[in-house]
């Protein structure tokens, strides 16, 4: 196969990135191998491909479309309405019912595995002209990919950036569509325009549904760090071992170094993983774990933010990080240790922490002038609400309050957990909806009491989470913290009824103005 350099141009237009008349034109021969390829008709028309789809309502003329077997749907059903749109080849898996004579078609054996690597020959694999550190873990993946941004930019550096809440290229804001992990095609195309935009540096999540439905196919990691892993997404995955699988193909295709949580088990686990499969690939470990290589102590958090210090060999040094929680301090340490792999001083590194951006929705405080405090977090797996309400209840005065829920179509084993944390860690629950999607949110409630009840009787339960919300804050008194989980930076809130708009945040300051809280 010709190697295939970068694409002269590519401009974002919202939706797809195309190649500039001044790019290097490439027909289907360049973007797939003979041996990949097992069957072809029409084969000699060889036109240039002016972009690559896998959804035939992003299809333009001379595109060409990959087919996937998808969960709710079939992209083999939508062939022909790519041909309509001007796909110039189809590639695909199963046989196809009609065939057209001015059109290439490839099949495959893998459409959903092949997208990545034709996305990467189309877009000039751009993941090798930028230095990658992707992120996985249950929790602290965004908040690590903040805080590994705001150093490398506090460095001079000009950083893209791929996540849950948005997608970045230096100072522009680009819509992620809903996914952490963009699709194998939207990733490349990302890492291509990131590239062509002068950014030195990504940063992305790689969540274990990515990794799974080979979104980060083709992408080369220089850098992967691991936060944790307790349970989630165990709909998806069905086993902790699957879960823990998924994750950890991140590190099979890194080049640099593996950045790995030693305190978390499934860390340990990860290490002995990384160090039968790839030998050489370098190790580098925290935690406060006397074997770690980056040895963490003396962690100390307060409402004001936390102090920790950190110890490699020789050098020692202590940190100040303006965010709430000791969590967060391990979601620094580990952007430390990429940050300093690639050569960025502690000047730079302790200037960005102590001055670290507010992640929406994690640990975010809300200002009012109520005499009580109100903290939203994006906590919505067991183990996230159990960190959330232990660093809370370390730095309150007073109670704390959890509003909480539990996703409609997921996991139906975090419910039970959910509220046992909850039941023994809040002073007071309000048991409320969180995404019931097509369920009945009464009966999700019913889950998460039948944890709570033998354990207290400090609860209520309000479907409504807009009536919860009033509950909670006329029910708060002085010194309380009155915590908002699950929801974060979300703008929704999806049930049977449809999406309608919910953002939390400004839910909370709208019953206070409505209700006269504090008045
Ligand atoms: C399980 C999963 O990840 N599914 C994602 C996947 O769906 P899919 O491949 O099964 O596609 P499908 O909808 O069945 O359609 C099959 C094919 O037909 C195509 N199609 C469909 C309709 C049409 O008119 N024309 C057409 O060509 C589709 O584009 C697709 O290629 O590809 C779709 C298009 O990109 C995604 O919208 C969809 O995300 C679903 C909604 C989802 O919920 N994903 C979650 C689980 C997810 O990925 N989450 C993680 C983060 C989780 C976390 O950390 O909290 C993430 O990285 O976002
Ligand atoms: N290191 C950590 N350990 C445990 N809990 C954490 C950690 N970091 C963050 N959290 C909790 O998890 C929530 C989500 O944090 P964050 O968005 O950074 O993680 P994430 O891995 O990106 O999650 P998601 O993929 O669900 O968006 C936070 O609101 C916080 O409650």
């Amino acid at each position: 196969m010709r190697p295939v350099d970068a694409r002269a141009q590519l401009r974002y237009n919202g939706t797809n990135f195309k190649c500039d008349d001044e790019g290097e034109k490439m027909n289907y021969r360049d973007l797939l191998t003979e041996e990949e390829i097992l069957e072809v008709r029409n084969g000699d028309r060889t036109e240039a491909i002016t972009d690559v789809a896998y959804d035939s309502r992003r299809v333009g003329p001379g595109a060409m479309f990959v087919a996937i077997f998808g969960f709710a749907t079939d992209g083999h059903r939508f062939v022909e309405a790519a041909i309509e749109q001007g796909a110039a080849v189809i590639v695909h898996q199963a046989d196809l019912a009609r065939y057209h004579d001015d059109v290439v078609y490839l099949k495959v054996t893998d459409c959903r595995r092949l997208l990545g690597h034709i996305a990467s020959r189309f877009f000039g694999h751009p993941s090798e002209k930028i230095t990658v550190t992707g992120i996985t873990g249950t929790n602290g993946k965004t908040s690590s990919t903040y805080f590994l941004t705001g150093i490398l930019r506090a460095a001079g550096k000009k950083c893209a950036r791929m996540g849950t809440i948005d997608n970045q290229i230096g100072d522009a804001v680009l819509d992620n569509k809903g996914r952490t992990t963009s699709e194998s095609r939207d990733t490349q195309a990302f890492i291509a325009e990131a590239v062509a935009a002068g950014c030195s540096d990504l940063v992305m999540e790689a969540s274990s549904q990515a990794l799974d439905l080979d979104r980060l196919t083709d992408v080369h990691f220089d850098y992967a760090l691991f936060t944790n892993l307790t349970q989630d997404h165990l709909d998806y995955h069905k086993t902790f071992e699957a879960y823990f699988e998924a994750k950890a193909r991140l590190f099979d295709q890194t080049e640099k170094a593996a950045i790995i949580n030693r305190d978390d088990p499934w860390g340990r686990k990860l290490i002995n993983r990384i160090r039968e499969r790839h030998p050489k690939l370098k190790i580098i470990t925290y935690g406060e774990d006397p074997a770690a290589d980056y040895r963490l102590s003396a962690v100390d958090c307060t409402t004001g933010g936390s102090t920790f210090t950190l110890q490699a060999g020789d050098e020692k040094e202590t940190i100040f990080l303006d965010v709430l929680g000791r969590f967060m301090v391990y979601n620094a340490v580990g952007t430390i240790i990429a940050a300093r792999e690639q050569g960025i001083d502690w000047a730079a590194i302790k200037a960005a922490l102590a001055d670290a951006p507010v992640v929406e929705g994690r640990m975010e405080r809300i200002k009012t002038n109520l005499d009580f405090d109100i903290v939203v977090d994006y906590a919505h797996t067991p183990d996230a609400l159990e960190n959330l309400l232990k660093t809370v209840k370390e730095l309150a005065r007073g109670r704390v309050i959890a509003v909480f829920g539990c996703g409609g179509d997921r996991d139906h084993g975090k419910r039970p957990l959910m509220g046992a944390i909850a039941a023994k860690e809040a002073d007071f629950s309000v048991l409320t909806s969180d995404n019931s999607r097509s369920e009945d949110p009464e009966a999700i409630l019913d889950d998460i009491e039948a944890a709570v009840r033998p354990i207290t009787d400090q609860y209520t339960r309000i479907a409504d989470r807009r009536e919860a919300t009033v509950y909670a804050l006329t029910h708060a008194r002085k010194d309380d913290v009155v915590i908002f989980a699950g929801k974060g930076h979300e703008k929704t809130e999806t049930s049977r009824n449809g999406v309608r708009p919910y953002y939390e945040k400004a839910v909370i300051l709208d019953v206070i103005e409505q209700e006269k809280i504090g008045k």
